[in-house]
C-alpha cells in the first residue's frame, strides 16, 4: 500500500477523534472528521470552512487527492462541498480543509469527529502543451454539449 506523509496538527486526532481510515478493505476514500470545539449547526444555504486537524504531504506530483462528499450525508441531508470537489495539490502542506455547504432545506448539527467528507488518493498526468495548427481529424470534431442526441 502507498505510504503517505501525515502530520497531526489537533492533538485530539488520533486520541478523541479517530484517524481517517479505509472503512472496508475496498474502500477508495478515507473519511475525514470534523475537527471542531463544539457542535456547529450549519443553517440551509450556509457554507462554512471546517478544519480536519491533519496535514498531508503527497511530495510526488504525478498523485493528488480530491475530497468529494458522502453520498449519505449529501443525499439525505444535503451536506456536500462548498467547492463541490476539493483538489490537493502534491505540494499542499497546510492543514486540509473541508468547505462544508448545506445544500438542503434543514439545519444541520455537524458534531465533535462526525465524517463528513472522505479523501481519494488519484493518479495525475501532468501535460506539456505541443503546439498545433491543426488537430488530426475525428469523427467527432468540434461537436459536444449534446451533438449525439439524447437517446
Ligand atoms: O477542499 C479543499 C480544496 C483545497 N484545499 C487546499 C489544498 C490545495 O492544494 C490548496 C489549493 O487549492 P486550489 O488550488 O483548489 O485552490 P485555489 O483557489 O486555486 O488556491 P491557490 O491559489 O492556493 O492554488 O488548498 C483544501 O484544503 N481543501
Ligand atoms: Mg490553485
Amino acid at each position: 500500500m502507498h505510504k503517505l506523509q501525515l502530520k497531526i496538527l489537533d492533538p485530539r486526532l488520533g486520541d478523541s477523534i479517530p484517524l481517517p481510515e479505509y472503512a472496508t478493505p475496498g474502500s477508495a476514500g478515507l473519511d475525514l472528521r470534523a475537527c471542531i470545539n463544539e457542535p456547529m449547526v450549519i443553517q440551509p444555504g450556509e457554507t462554512v470552512l471546517i478544519p480536519t486537524g491533519m496535514a498531508i504531504y503527497i511530495e510526488d506530483p504525478s498523485l493528488a487527492a480530491v475530497i468529494l462528499p458522502r453520498s449519505g450525508l449529501g443525499h439525505k441531508h444535503g451536506i456536500v462541498l462548498g467547492n463541490l470537489v476539493g483538489l490537493i495539490d502534491s505540494d499542499y502542506q497546510g492543514q486540509l480543509m473541508v468547505s462544508c455547504w448545506n445544500r438542503g432545506q434543514d439545519a444541520f448539527t455537524l458534531n465533535i469527529g462526525e465524517r463528513l467528507a472522505q479523501l481519494v488518493l488519484v493518479p495525475v498526468i501532468q501535460a506539456q502543451f505541443e503546439m498545433v495548427e491543426e488537430f488530426t481529424a475525428t469523427e467527432r470534431g468540434a461537436g459536444g454539449f449534446g451533438h449525439s442526441g439524447r437517446h
